[in-house]
């Protein structure tokens, strides 16, 4: 059963599909912060929020049971995603829910400041019929600059041009013929619109390149009695410039939906003439609500019980099909890494690996990370999985390539891992059987056809006649039965290895006998999970 807590109030549709979805259980619990928000992740498998709640770091510090993490919207800056990913828990947006209801209260305060709708209304409503002081602005032939031209800039734009406004915009990936289409003269920069334009809207993320755009340099190259709106995220534009240029009449209006500190019921911009402000409502319709507490929840539930990811922000979205497609390969680079981490149990410094022939149409990138994950599950103590295992390895110094060979080598798709440790490189080698039955086909400089699960003994021995009849009768004398052997060589006389899937694990007497024979070099029991099972961390 996987436990959802929902920390933001929902629309009440995403609730009742929570109780309706079988092997789900749920609880509401909003206003959480601190330690009390701590102790309560650490009680679910599964956390769906909006914008109220914030999910730092110290929020998620030593959770160990958390999986995923839903936002009902699109920004997920409330939440640490850096931690998040090394803990292993996906991070999942619902991107469109809430574009048009936004970009349609974008356009509300733009034509609310032109006409100084809320302050007329505030004036009318204290008793004073005021038809001098509030004059307005027309929007039509005046010209509104777009900074970010995703989903809602471009919703925007649409709005815009049919008020009968030139729209300019800038995004460094919207494309000309686009911009042409949605009939927006793009520029290259920021600043270059800024003598032109009337109005100024910012529809990004807040990342480091867009906090403080609109500071005090910027509004000085705007012309004079440019309007600014932000429905996007506290902190594009600089607070303490906005007040400065409306207190010198450089701006002629200001309009937020969001601030820098949420909730915000003392910024001196409040007070001020030629503002109009409202507390976070770009995504607050019926509608929209309605669409990402949905979403979000789907989102969830295929989590859980089909180990799908879509609009995942912090790793690659993976569908069912292509899991389903994918299963054995991912049970094969996440055995390989399970075997290198025994194989060579001194410290890696670096891991390359190659894909040959048909794996190569695949997503590898999915496969390499089941590797890592494999490589380091024992090794750490907490959680690994293809959400974190990446992040791991290379914290750890460990670096990591991967390459693509569509020529197929002996087999039509195969997977080698190159580990390198000092100046030595162990290599292992895997295809796979039909759909689902991965094999060993080399260990080192060996070429061999192992299976890899169960109790495998690995031994190294030269390549001389008698070993396989003595380690044979070595094991029968201690009662361990041999369900498969295979053995493999470079070149005859050479390094030999052995590979067996030992019904039960060998005493320790065992083994020392097996290594006290003269030709024997190094032998290992190396545990793998038993045939067909999967790692955890694919909800299978
Ligand atoms: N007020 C609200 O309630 C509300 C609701 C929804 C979204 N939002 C905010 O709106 C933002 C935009 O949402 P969206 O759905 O359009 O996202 P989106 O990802 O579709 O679009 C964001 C665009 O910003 C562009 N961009 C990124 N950095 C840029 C930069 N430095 N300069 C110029 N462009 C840059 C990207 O290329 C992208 O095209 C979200 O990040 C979210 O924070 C607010
Ligand atoms: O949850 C909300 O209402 C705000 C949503 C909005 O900020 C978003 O980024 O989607």
């Amino acid at each position: 059963m996987a436990r959802i807590i929902v920390l933001d109030p929902i629309a009440q549709e995403g609730l009742d599909m929570l109780a309706a979805a079988p092997g789900i259980e749920y609880e509401v619990r909003t206003g959480l912060k601190g330690a009390a928000l701590r102790s309560a992740l650490a009680e679910f498998d599964g956390a769906i929020c909006r914008s109220g709640v914030t999910i730092n770091g110290e929020a998620l510090e030593g959770n160990k049971r958390l999986k995923a993490i839903a936002r009902a919207g699109v920004g997920t800056d409330n939440i640490d995603k850096n931690v998040a990913t090394r803990l292993g828990i996906v991070v999942m947006n619902t991107p469109t829910g809430n574009t048009l209801s936004t970009a349609e209260h974008t356009f509300t305060l733009l034509l609310a400041l032109s006409r100084r709708v809320a302050e007329a209304h505030m004036t009318l409503c204290g008793g004073k019929w005021d038809r001098k002081t509030y004059m307005g602005s027309q929007v039509a032939d005046k010209t509104l600059g777009i900074v970010g031209l995703g989903r809602i800039g471009q919703e925007v734009a649409k709005r815009a041009n049919a008020f009968q406004m030139k729209v300019m915009g800038y995004d460094p990936f919207l494309s000309s013929e686009q911009a042409q289409k949605l009939g927006i003269q793009r520029v290259d920069k920021v600043a270059d619109m800024f003598p032109h334009i009337d109005y100024l809207t910012v529809h990004t993320p807040l990342t480091p390149e867009t906090t403080d755009l609109i500071d005090s340099a910027a509004i000085e190259k705007l012309k004079p009695g440019c309007r600014l709106i932000n429905c996007a995220r506290g902190g594009i534009y600089n607070e303490a410039a906005l007040v400065e240029g409306l207190k010198s009449g450089k701006l002629g209006g200001v309009a937020l939906d969001v601030f820098v500190e949420e909730p915000n019921t003392t910024s001196p911009l409040l007070k001020m003439p030629n503002v109009l402000c409202t507390p976070h409502l770009g995504a607050s319709t019926e509608e929209a609500q309605q669409q990402v507490a949905l979403e979000a929840v789907q989102l969830l539930i295929n989590y859980f019980s089909t180990g799908e990811v879509r609009h995942a922000v912090n790793m690659a979205s993976v569908d069912p099909a292509t899991l389903q497609a994918m299963k054995g390969y991912l049970d094969l680079a996440w055995r390989l890494g399970l075997l290198m981490a025994e194989w060579q149990p001194s410290g890696a410094a670096g891991c390359h690996i190659t894909y040959r022939g048909e794996v190569t149409k695949r997503n590898t990138k999915l496969l390499t990370s089941a590797f890592c994950a494999g490589l380091l599950e024992k090794a750490l103590d907490e959680e690994v999985n293809i959400v974190n295992a990446e992040v791991l390895l290379r914290e750890r110094g460990i670096v990591l390539t991967e390459e693509s060979r569509p020529d197929m080598g002996a087999f039509s798709s195969s997977m080698s891992v190159e580990v390198k440790t000092g100046n030595k490189i162990h290599v292992a080698s895997g295809t796979l059987f039909g759909n689902n039955m991965p094999r060993l086909i080399r260990l080192d400089d060996s070429r061999l056809e192992a299976y890899i699960d169960g109790n495998l003994f690995v031994f190294t021995h030269n390549d001389v006649p008698g070993i396989i009849g003595a380690v044979g009768t070595i094991f029968g004398k201690h009662s361990v039965n041999i369900g498969h052997m295979t053995v493999g060589r470079a070149v005859p006389g050479g390094t030999a290895v052995g590979v067996l899937n030992l019904d039960t694990v060998p005493p320790k007497a065992a083994i020392d006998e097996v290594l006290s024979h003269p030709s024997i070099t190094s032998a290992r029991v190396i545990p793998m999970p038993p045939a067909g099972k999967l790692p955890s961390w694919l909800g299978w």
